[in-house]
């Protein structure tokens, strides 16, 4: 499919669609640094379950509010970093333009989660559902090693599966806000815009 400004587009899923190469790679270079100068200030952890397990992908979060998890209060937003104290960095621009352009301008973005995938690093499937206002989409950017997103409609049915390459833009919106879905692997070696590998996806949310 091409969209209102002749991009190509592939919908997986009612409401699921991905912009392959949205980033070129100059854009990529640009997000990557916007990103590694916040980093400094609000560092990666690891994330741990209310079941109390380490999660496997590093976090950090950007923007007013940021999703974290602990065993003693479980999944949430918070306004600061749960190791520093700080607030959050704040979502950078290039970001709430592709959200603009892509999500829903009229609903600005209030969230940016932040997830490192290094090794064997991966992501159960789940629904994306902390959020006060369900109806808002969800956009995400893949940065580095190709991903293998997998997703589910909401309520069962068949789950499939496609590779997120670095620059790649998704969204899920309307009937697949709130799809199933995780990375059930990263293809090391399959990127060179990491220096050290790995996988970055920022995924900008209304959460408040
Ligand atoms: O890394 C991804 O592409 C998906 C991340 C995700 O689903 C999440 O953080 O909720
Ligand atoms: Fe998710």
């Amino acid at each position: 499919m091409t969209d209102p400004g002749g991009r190509l587009s592939l919908q997986p899923l009612p409401g699921l669609t991905v912009w392959p190469g949205r980033l070129d790679g100059e854009a990529q270079a640009r997000l990557l640094a916007d990103v590694r100068r916040r980093i400094e200030q609000a560092p990666f952890y690891r994330p741990v379950t209310p079941g109390g397990r380490e999660m496997s992908v590093r976090m950090t979060n950007f923007g007013p509010l940021g999703w974290v998890t602990d065993q003693a209060d479980g999944y949430r937003y918070q306004p600061t970093h749960p190791a520093t104290g700080a607030p959050w960095p704040d979502i950078p621009r290039i970001l709430l333009e592709l959200w603009r352009e892509h999500a829903d301008p009229g609903r600005p973005p209030d969230a940016c989660l932040v997830n490192l995938y290094r090794g064997d690093a991966r992501m159960g499937l789940h629904q994306d559902r902390d959020e006060t206002d369900l109806t808002a989409p969800v956009l995400s950017v893949s940065l580095g090693d190709t991903g293998v997103f997998r997703f589910a409609p909401e309520k069962g049915g068949r789950s499939g599966s496609i590779r997120l390459s670095s620059g790649d833009v998704l969204v899920m919106a309307g009937p697949a806000r709130l799809c199933r879905h995780g990375i059930d692997r990263v293809l090391a070696g399959s990127s060179r815009l990491l220096a050290d590998g790995g996988r970055l996806n920022l995924t900008l949310r209304r959460a408040g």
